[in-house]
């Protein structure tokens, strides 16, 4: 296995994503497919290609080989602090499942602890193993939800997705604008109060 090191403002960190076997395995794939679509595969810009896009899909989809639940596990702090937990404007890249175009946007989770907290940076990692997987908007807000729900047992949990689809805006429909929002609670978020208290804290701009 070969590793890779990603540089950007905010995190530095060795991720170890790429396969060998698979990386070349999936490169022959790409190379038949760029022929398919009538390319000519000898020109030197596509020399490197399918290599290329085969890291890119193995990046794009490293959640498949990341355990959510392990990663809350591991920084769960026994706490006596029962309100609202927010961790709001989670950047997410995901791939939808019908046709492997991108979708992103925001995620937004709260929880209500009853007695065991989690690091607030295991709450985006838990968003991002299940966004870098093929995924549908509604299923990927209710896994994080049940993973949360199932492994910290709080009071309640709250998440909110919004996002752009790019299969709608640069193909099929072509709604450039259109945003799509799932939300999923469990718990106290049941209840209209909690939930509107989340929905306004959410809501509010922080300069
Ligand atoms: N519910 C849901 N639908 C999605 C998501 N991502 C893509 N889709 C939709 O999946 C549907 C697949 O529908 P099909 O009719 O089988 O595919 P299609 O012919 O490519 O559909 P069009 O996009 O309408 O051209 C489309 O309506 C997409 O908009 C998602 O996260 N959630
Ligand atoms: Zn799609």
């Amino acid at each position: 296995m070969s590793t890779t090191e990603i540089n950007n403002s905010n995190v530095y960190e060795r991720i170890e994503v790429y396969d060998e076997a698979l990386t070349n395995k999936l490169s022959k794939n790409y190379r038949d497919i760029l022929e398919l679509i009538g390319e000519d595969i000898s020109r030197e810009g596509l020399d490197k290609t399918p290599e290329r896009v085969a890291k890119a899909m193995q990046f794009l989809l490293q959640g498949y080989k990341n355990d959510p639940v392990e990663v809350l596990q591991s920084a769960m702090f026994k706490e006596d602090y029962r309100q609202m937990v927010i961790v709001k404007d989670i950047e997410i890249y995901s791939l939808c499942e019908h046709h492997l175009l991108p979708f992103f946007g925001k995620a937004h989770v709260a929880y209500i602890p009853n007695g065991t907290i989690t690091g607030l940076s295991k709450i985006a990692r838990v968003v991002d193993i299940f966004s870098r997987r093929l995924q549908v908007q509604e299923r990927l807000t209710s896994q994080i939800k049940e993973c949360i729900q199932e492994t910290l047992k709080p009071l309640g949990v709250a998440v909110v997705i919004e996002a752009q689809h790019l299969c709608m805006q640069m193909r099929g429909i072509q709604k450039q604008h259109s945003i799509t929002t799932t939300s999923d609670f469990t718990g106290a978020f049941q209840k209209n109060a909690t939930r509107d208290e989340f929905i306004k804290l959410i809501s509010t701009k922080f300069s």
